[in-house]
């Protein structure tokens, strides 16, 4: 059972419990004995639903409940808290310091996607301003350091490897010498992947360990092994001190179970899943709001955490904190985001540049690419001239404060002027996008056919970056209806 159709049916069975007129032991027996089936077909084990069912029923305590209180909520929070716990270790994972090294080390089963994942891993902290590299370690698949070296070569990260060298523990204890010593802050070791029955793989994997003196060790999971998982991922922890779990596949059929029972046997949390082939695919994982998007209850909280995931937190776009992100959702774009949206496409390099700049209101054609894609440089006061202005919805300069900002950012005038112009025709061509598609519904709310074209329209003007961190439709509908703007 993919995870999707396991949130589904524990939603569903929620809101059966919750349509009931009077929710009483029956109601809540029912309910649970749903979310039982649900787990233990999505290959979760037995012990872990079996616990998870009794400390509901403790939680909830009918009984004892006075009139008044709200089982219903009382119910559904309590299922919330115990889906959390059974992926919550409590116990957070070793977290690498930017600028000083750590040695990360990722193990687990043939295929299960160690290779992919390591380059996704390095990719995502290259991004944050880090230095990171690859070491391959796998000696025994022919065509792991190939593979490596292409995926590294592709992400412009420094690898090492050997062609002719068949001991592993060797490579490992070069790569990571040399990465040391040019101030690499994440080394990543990648190693075979092996089975539980292989003995001597197991040994081999000890040594590695031993001898890099990792800081965290990675077991990569798939997905999609279920109940499998769980045997599989104590074997490793029994040979190694593994630290951290990373389930990949998530994208296909993946057995949700598969991920609670790796967490469970190895008592490691949960830090990123893999939701693809390709590098970007990759998602930090966070209990929280995983399982309230698991059961469709995503949030706003939960879709700026994703977004901040994209870049380093000290370069975090304005516009994706809440109150903004707000501003932005009900039309108003304001002199901020355009400024971020310079910002941003000329850290995106030349194609990026031409692909926003494609979208500018009232600018498509090509040949102005260039021009454009310079003005944050070339023509726009600095952003600390307008500290006053950029927050606003409708900024309106005097003719004194445009002279003073041209003064203070040692710009003409005309160019402030023109840039205001500009940001005029990308707030109006924003608010037109936006209007009509949030319309206050009318009382008994919209139509759901309605309710539908308007998520499908706004989903158009959401880059398709962004509209994957929503978690697509459904997670953007969400977003709406928590927000009330649906
Ligand atoms: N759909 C999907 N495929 C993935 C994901 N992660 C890895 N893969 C694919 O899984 C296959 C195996 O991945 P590898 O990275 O080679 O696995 P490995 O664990 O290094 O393999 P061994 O070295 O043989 O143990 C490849 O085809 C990857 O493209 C993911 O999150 N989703």
């Amino acid at each position: 059972m993919v995870l999707g159709e396991l949130g589904g049916r524990i939603a569903r069975a929620i809101q059966q419990m919750s349509n009931a007129t009077i929710v009483d032991e029956n109601v809540l027996n029912e309910c649970l004995r749903e979310i039982t089936r649900a787990l233990l077909q999505a290959d979760v084990r037995f012990e872990l639903v079996r616990d998870t069912q009794t400390n509901i029923k403790n939680a909830v305590n009918l009984d004892r409940l006075a009139t008044g209180y709200n089982k219903r909520n009382i119910i559904q929070q309590a299922i919330f808290n115990e889906l959390c716990k059974m992926l919550d270790t409590e116990k957070p994972s070793f977290t690498p310091k930017k600028g000083k090294t750590s040695v990360v080390m990722f193990v687990g089963l043939q295929g299960s996607g160690k290779t992919t994942t390591c380059t996704k891993y390095a990719h995502y902290y290259q991004k944050k301003g880090w230095k990171p590299a690859l070491v391959c370690s796998d000696t025994f698949r022919a065509g792991a350091f190939d593979q490596l070296k292409q995926n590294a070569t592709k992400a412009k990260i420094p690898f090492y490897g050997s062609y002719v060298e068949s001991d592993p523990v060797q490579i490992a204890i070069e790569g990571v010498a040399r990465f040391k010593e040019e101030n690499c802050d994440l080394i990543i070791v990648d190693t075979s992947g092996r089975h539980k029955q292989e003995a001597a793989l197991f040994e081999e994997m000890r040594q590695v360990s031993e001898a890099t003196n990792p800081d965290l060790a990675i077991f990569v999971m798939d997905g999609s092994i279920g109940q499998a998982a769980y045997d599989q991922a104590q074997a490793f922890k029994q040979s190694v001190a593994v630290g951290a779990v990373i389930v990949t596949k998530m994208d296909g059929h993946a057995k949700g179970g598969g991920a609670l029972s790796a967490v469970a046997a190895t008592k490691s949390p949960l830090i990123f899943i893999g939701t693809g082939e390709h590098m970007h695919e990759f998602e930090v994982f966070n209990v929280k709001p995983f399982v309230k998007r698991l059961l469709g209850m995503g949030d706003l909280s939960d879709l700026i955490d994703r977004i901040q995931d994209v870049g380093p937190m000290d370069q975090q776009p304005y516009h994706t904190q809440p109150e903004h992100m707000q501003k932005l959702l009900e039309g108003n774009f304001t002199l901020r985001i355009m400024y971020e949206q310079y910002q941003s496409m000329l850290k995106m390099g030349p194609m990026g540049q031409c692909r926003v700049d494609a979208k500018r209101p009232g600018k498509g054609k090509p040949s102005k690419c260039r021009v454009d894609a310079k003005r944050p440089e070339k023509g726009n006061p600095s952003k600390d001239e307008m500290l006053h202005e950029l927050d606003d919805i409708d900024p309106k300069l005097t003719e004194s404060r445009t002279m003073r900002i041209a003064r203070g950012s040692g710009r003409q005038v005309a160019e402030v002027i023109e840039m205001l112009d500009e940001y005029k025709r990308w707030a109006n061509s924003w608010r037109s996008k936006m209007k009509g598609f949030l319309k206050i519904p009318k009382k008994g709310g919209m139509s759901s056919l309605s309710s539908y074209m308007n998520i499908q329209n706004i989903s158009k003007v959401f880059p398709p970056q962004m509209m994957k961190q929503i978690g697509g439709m459904i997670g953007l509908q969400n977003l709406m209806k928590q927000n009330r703007l649906q």
